[in-house]
């Protein structure tokens, strides 16, 4: 990120540029910063135009969340130096005419990423700075809060694509918004707007703008610094550890599942259309 967009983003907070370290700095898809006097760290995904979860991404993604753990942070904020878009969910042209193995190993990066954020024993906040489909929505759940810029849409829209989501998905959409509510939103491939998914619990707070949702990220794992953080992570970690759990004993097969579903040739005739309605449709 250049000096000025680092400026603009802590200054509006402030929070020195001198105050925070960078964690990694051969990052290609991410910006990784310590704030040095409270621990919290920064992950803004910069992967344009849109933050695709590509495998770098995935990658780096990961490769960081076990950093993270090591140095003990103190919490950490998910986020995007876009402001229209928080990720795009994973990488369409992966899913496309894909060869099995591939296809398969890049579900699987995707899975594991998955639930070593959804398992992570600092606090996490994700602060969506705009759009969050498919895999963006799944990054945000994996998250204990989420904070979304107005005007934004979210929600995973697979059952509209013929393709029936992984176990671990209906999982954890269900334990975010409850199993009614689920139902309806992934049975019909609803995506919301900002005011739906606060009233539905997919969110749990609108933000003006991006400086505004980091500010309301931040409040958040304040409000975690009187907490014990051992307390805290073994409590969060029997809260969420059936659907970890679930993950280790079905995970693989729910993979070939999902693999086969994404091959079949209806599939992919939708899919390669959504493609082609979305390199052509008008821009707003
Ligand atoms: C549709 C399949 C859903 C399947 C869900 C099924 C199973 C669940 C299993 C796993 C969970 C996750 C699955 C997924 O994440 S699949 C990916 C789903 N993502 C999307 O459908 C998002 C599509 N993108 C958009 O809606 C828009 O791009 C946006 C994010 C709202 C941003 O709009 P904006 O106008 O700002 O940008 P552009 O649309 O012009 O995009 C710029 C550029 O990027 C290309 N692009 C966007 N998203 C993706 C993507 N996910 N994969 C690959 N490429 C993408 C877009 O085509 C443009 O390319 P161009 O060459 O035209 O510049």
């Amino acid at each position: 990120m250049s000096t000025y967009k680092y400026a603009t983003l802590f200054l509006a907070r402030n929070i020195s540029v001198n105050q925070t370290r960078t964690f990694f700095s051969n990052l290609k898809c991410l910006d990784v910063t310590i704030n040095r006097e409270n621990g919290v760290a920064y992950v803004l995904m910069k992967h344009p135009p849109v933050n695709t979860l590509n495998m770098q991404l995935i990658s780096e993604l990961s490769l960081t969340l076990s950093n993270l753990e090591k140095s003990k942070c103190q919490g950490m904020i998910l986020s995007s130096i876009f402001d229209k878009v928080f990720c795009s969910g994973l990488d369409l042209n992966e899913l496309l005419k894909p060869k099995p193995e591939r296809v398969k190993g890049y579900f699987s990066t995707f899975q594991e990423l998955v639930i070593q954020l959804y398992g992570s024993s600092f606090p996490t906040v994700a602060a969506m700075t705009g759009h969050s489909p498919a895999g963006g929505c799944v990054l945000g759940m994996c998250c204990e809060y989420r904070v979304m810029k107005k005007n934004s849409q979210i929600g995973i829209p697979g059952s509209r694509m013929g393709i029936a989501l992984p176990r671990y998905i209906v999982n954890l959409m269900s334990s975010t918004i409850g199993l009614r509510n689920a139902e309806l939103m992934l049975t019909k491939g609803k995506i919301l707007n900002t005011d739906e998914a606060l009233k539905v619990g997919l969110i749990d707070e609108i933000a003006n703008d991006r400086t505004d949702a980091i500010r309301k990220a931040e409040d958040f794992l304040k409000e975690y610094e009187m907490i014990a953080p051992l307390a805290r992570g073994i409590t969060k970690r029997i809260i969420r550890r059936s659907i970890i759990e679930d993950v280790k004993m079905n995970g693989a097969a729910d993979l070939e599942n999902f693999v086969s579903v994404i091959m079949l040739p209806e599939v992919q005739e939708k899919l390669d259309m959504y493609m082609y309605n979305l390199k052509n449709r008008k821009r707003d």
